[in-house]
């Protein structure tokens, strides 16, 4: 049985999208910091760990991005899950006797029209939307709700009492971990990179450029500070191929134009589950 390491507990949005892309014959490792989702891998406690990196309302997950450099992981796969927000509560608790709601914080982003409309209720921010959850079912709490996912008010027999609680469709992304892939190179079609180019004018478009003349698509470029304070960027880079020539090509053509590169993981676009 694979184990595999997640973010958060039994019923959440990471446990929807294991199942999804490893089915129900796994064992779930139960992590509350990616650092130790990262650990766990490391350490081969776990086969594989998923990791969320970003979400179409809420944005990305910046220390994720620095994780996946230090981490000594290599990326082997992504999931792309609708995630659906629902307002749980103990049995028997209605809306007005609500005090608080809690959740995770990229929850709680991705519902602040909600939030807005219910002032007077205090938002706490948790570590997980199921740690949320559970708590509220293990202390039998009245006066609190949960944003949550309907797999984690089943597991933690809770109420929905109000579902679809997001401002919109919303998706997020979680990079599938592991030590070493064996994925077959024909398999992949995608990469993620991380480089630094020379703090001149122009290197940035000139990376651009042999993307672009390679025809490869760029589905993501985000920038981040490297270390100290010369004001210089590194850039975390996500290319899909649509032949396996391109690979080798933009490898080497990005080599030549960077100072550093560094190969995060080839891997299979992820399919989109809703
Ligand atoms: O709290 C959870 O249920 C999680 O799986 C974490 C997480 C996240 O890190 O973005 C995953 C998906 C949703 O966007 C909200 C929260």
């Amino acid at each position: 049985m694979k184990r595999i390491a997640i973010q958060g507990l039994k019923g959440s949005f990471h446990h929807e999208a294991a199942l999804h892309h490893f089915g129900d014959q796994i064992m779930l490792n139960e992590c509350e910091t990616f650092r130790s989702v990262v650990n766990q891998v490391l350490e081969s406690e776990a086969d594989f760990g998923l990791m969320a990196i970003e979400n179409s309302l809420a944005g990305c997950i910046i220390p994720n991005y620095a994780l996946l450099r230090q981490g000594g992981l290599t990326i082997c796969g992504e999931v792309i899950l609708q995630v659906k927000m629902n307002l749980m509560v103990y049995n028997g608790t209605s809306i007005s006797d609500l005090k608080e709601i809690q959740s995770h914080q990229m929850a709680i982003r991705q519902c602040s029209n909600f939030l807005d409309n219910h002032e007077r209720l205090r938002v706490v921010e948790s570590f997980d939307t199921a740690g949320s959850a559970r708590h509220i079912k293990e202390n039998k709490l009245s006066q609190v709700a949960a944003i949550a996912s309907s797999l984690a008010a089943k597991t933690y027999d809770l109420t929905i009492l109000q579902s679809g609680i997001e401002n919109k469709e919303s998706f997020t992304r979680f990079l599938v971990l592991t030590k070493s892939s064996n994925q077959a190179e024909e398999e992949t079609d995608k990469a993620s990179i991380y480089l630094e180019t020379k703090h001149e004018p122009g290197a940035l478009a000139k990376v651009l450029t042999a993307v672009s003349d390679l025809r490869v698509n760029l589905s993501k470029l985000q920038s981040h500070p490297v270390s100290g304070w010369e004001r210089t960027y590194g850039f975390f880079m996500d290319l899909e191929f649509s032949d396996s020539g391109q690979k080798s090509k933009v490898f080497h053509e990005l080599a030549s134009l960077s100072e550093v590169i560094e190969n995060l993981g080839v891997y299979k676009k992820g399919k989109i589950y809703e």
